[in-house]
């Protein structure tokens, strides 16, 4: 920040450029005995600084910049260098929370979906270190246990929990990875039962570890389950959740949680995949961050396990590694990822914006319509369904969608961000009078793609401020598709043109006989244009769409 210091009378002077430029003052008087800097004047450099950090605070809060505590959950635990499991999955499924989560590792594993091949333990003095820098400051809300590899670091941990007192402790007491390889031996149990259960409000064992809990008693039914959960309760922890991914496959995916009174049995149908690696992880630290929101400890599991199957079906078929222990995709969108492409301002060269109406009129549908014209050549399509219902309107995006896909040509959706949001679409065209494009940005993210009608310069630079993909400008010449729009003219597009950077694709009243004269303008960033009814008021939109391209590429010979 550009701060600058003045010195008038017995005052010292700081302005800067938070909002307004507004000047605050420090008199040496008030304020300098509430500060820890020496009196003397003219103020050392030591004093500028230290009385610019107070007039940035203070500014800060005359702003009524309000300051916001966020949910915080501490998970100890091990590295899972495949990061579908352990410390990693706690991150993602933290963040995909909107939980903060800070880290303390245990041991550092090297592991992939074929299995474990190394593992490597923390000192336990530095296991003490990492607990001792975060309790001290950032006073998490929630501690979130995973693998603990010892029971000196079991230890260790319990002891720091006694010094600093939380909100909740969630222990997902990790033994066995799936793949087999053991995480903590037997030689944790004693420190388990003794220490760590006692403290615990929560323990979520799967089949396996809720039976070395109990000493090696086997557990194959849901009725195990039930008593195990009981069993388990026994040894001191507020609630226990009895976890069934190791069920028989031909079972459903039932969770046992027991919290002293009543049982609960959380079921979801089993979904059939390689990729479950991580599920008890991310299941705990789901847990936790639910309860460092302040949800009471059944709405919390009950969030999690629904988060649980949704990361699950999510990740049914992607492929990351070559073994059958796969990751789940904790941000459910590393396929959606995959099958977008980056915008190109060149996708806007021939821009096909359908009309419920006109494809009324002619007895097609909108998918035939879509179809058509991306076999004629059209390079983007916008849904521009007026008059539709909203279910109807997103029926036919997500159908429109998989036809764009196969194609890689973009669709994106007229004024409704719910149904571009809803179907997955690549974005949205918005006008003047639709949600602000800022807006409109928060919520898509930054990957979709933005489009804004723009008449004016002014307009236009908005346009880019808030960040805008492109801006469609117009109505060029008079046209019956939109009401009382004002005809900008090729002259009134090219000041728009002229006064941004941002690609622009020219609308309204543009067809085979002007399209020509529109590309001539000849300014670099003209991409395109968007045409409604000369593709779509016409019997044939396969023919109609073939000869504009031809056209426009013709058009951009003679333009070159
Ligand atoms: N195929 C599946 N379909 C639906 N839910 C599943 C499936 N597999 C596991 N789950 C659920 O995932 C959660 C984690 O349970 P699981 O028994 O797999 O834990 P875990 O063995 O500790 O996992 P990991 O060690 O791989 O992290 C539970 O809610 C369980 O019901
Ligand atoms: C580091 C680590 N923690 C927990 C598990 C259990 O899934 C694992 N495989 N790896
Ligand atoms: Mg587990």
């Amino acid at each position: 920040m550009n701060y600058l210091l003045a010195k008038e009378k017995r005052k010292c002077y700081a302005t800067y450029p938070v909002k307004n430029h507004k000047r605050y003052a420090v008199s040496r008087e008030s304020h300098v005995d509430s500060l820890p800097f020496p009196k003397q004047f003219p103020p050392s450099l030591t004093w500028r600084i230290s009385a610019l950090r107070f007039l940035h605070l203070k500014a800060m809060q005359d702003d009524n910049v309000s300051k916001v505590r966020v949910p915080h959950v501490l998970t100890v635990a091990g590295s899972d260098s495949g990061a579908g499991a352990g410390i990693q999955a706690d991150l993602k499924a933290c963040a995909a929370r909107g939980v903060y989560c800070s880290t303390v590792i245990t041991a550092v594993t090297a592991q992939n979906t074929v299995g474990v091949q190394g593992v490597n333990i923390v000192p336990e003095d530095f296991v003490a270190e990492q607990l001792r820098s975060i309790l001290s400051d950032m006073s998490p809300n929630v501690v979130k246990t995973g693998m603990l590899p010892s029971a000196g670091i079991v230890k260790t941990l319990c002891q720091s929990l006694k010094e600093f007192p939380l909100q909740a402790l969630v222990v997902d007491p990790v033994m066995v990875s799936t793949s087999g390889h053991t995480l903590a031996g037997p030689s944790i149990l004693d420190s388990f039962r003794e220490e760590l259960l006692p403290m615990a409000d929560i323990v979520t064992p799967n089949l396996k570890e809720a039976s070395a809990l109990l000493g090696g008693v086997p557990l194959e039914t849901i009725a195990d389950m039930h008593s195990a959960a009981k069993a388990i309760h026994d040894i001191g922890p507020r609630n226990v959740l009895v976890k069934g991914g190791d069920l028989p496959a031909s079972l459903d995916a039932v969770d046992v949680f027991y919290d002293g009174n009543d049982f609960y049995e959380f079921r979801s149908s089993r979904i059939m995949t390689p990729n479950t690696h991580g599920t008890g992880c991310t299941l705990a630290s789901t847990v936790a961050a639910e309860l460092a929101k302040g949800s009471q400890m059944l709405s919390a599991v009950k969030v999690a396990k629904r988060y649980v199957e949704a990361a699950l079906s999510y990740s049914k078929n992607i492929v990351i590694g070559g073994g059958c222990q796969g990751p789940i995709d904790h941000l459910l969108k590393l396929k959606s990822n995959v099958q977008r492409r980056p915008f190109d301002p060149c996708d806007l060269f021939l821009y096909a914006v359908t009309d419920s109406r006109m494809n009324k009129k002619w007895g097609r549908s909108v998918v035939d319509a879509v179809k058509a014209a991306i076999e004629g050549g059209a390079s983007i399509i916008q849904l521009r369904e007026k008059e539709v219902e909203t279910s109807d309107f997103l029926e036919a995006a997500k159908a429109c969608l998989k036809i764009c896909r196969v194609h890689g040509i973009p669709l994106l959706i007229n004024d409704r961000i719910d149904v571009a949001l809803a179907s997955d679409a690549d974005g949205v065209h918005i006008g003047q009078s639709d949600m602000p494009a800022h807006v409109a940005r928060a919520l898509l993210g930054p990957d979709k793609i933005i489009g804004v009608s723009c008449k004016t310069p002014e307009q236009a630079q908005q346009a880019w401020i808030d960040g805008a993909d492109y801006i469609g400008s117009g109505g060029v010449y008079p046209t019956n598709t939109k009401e009382n729009n004002k005809t900008i003219g090729l002259d009134g597009l090219k000041t728009v043109c002229l006064s941004s950077k941002l690609p622009v694709v020219a609308i309204g009243g543009i067809g085979m006989s002007n399209a020509q004269a529109v590309m001539e303008l000849g300014v670099p960033n003209l991409k395109g244009v968007a045409v409604v009814s000369a593709l779509f008021d016409r019997e044939c939109v396969l023919t109609e769409t073939r000869k504009l391209l031809e056209v426009l590429k013709e058009s951009t010979k003679v333009a070159n």
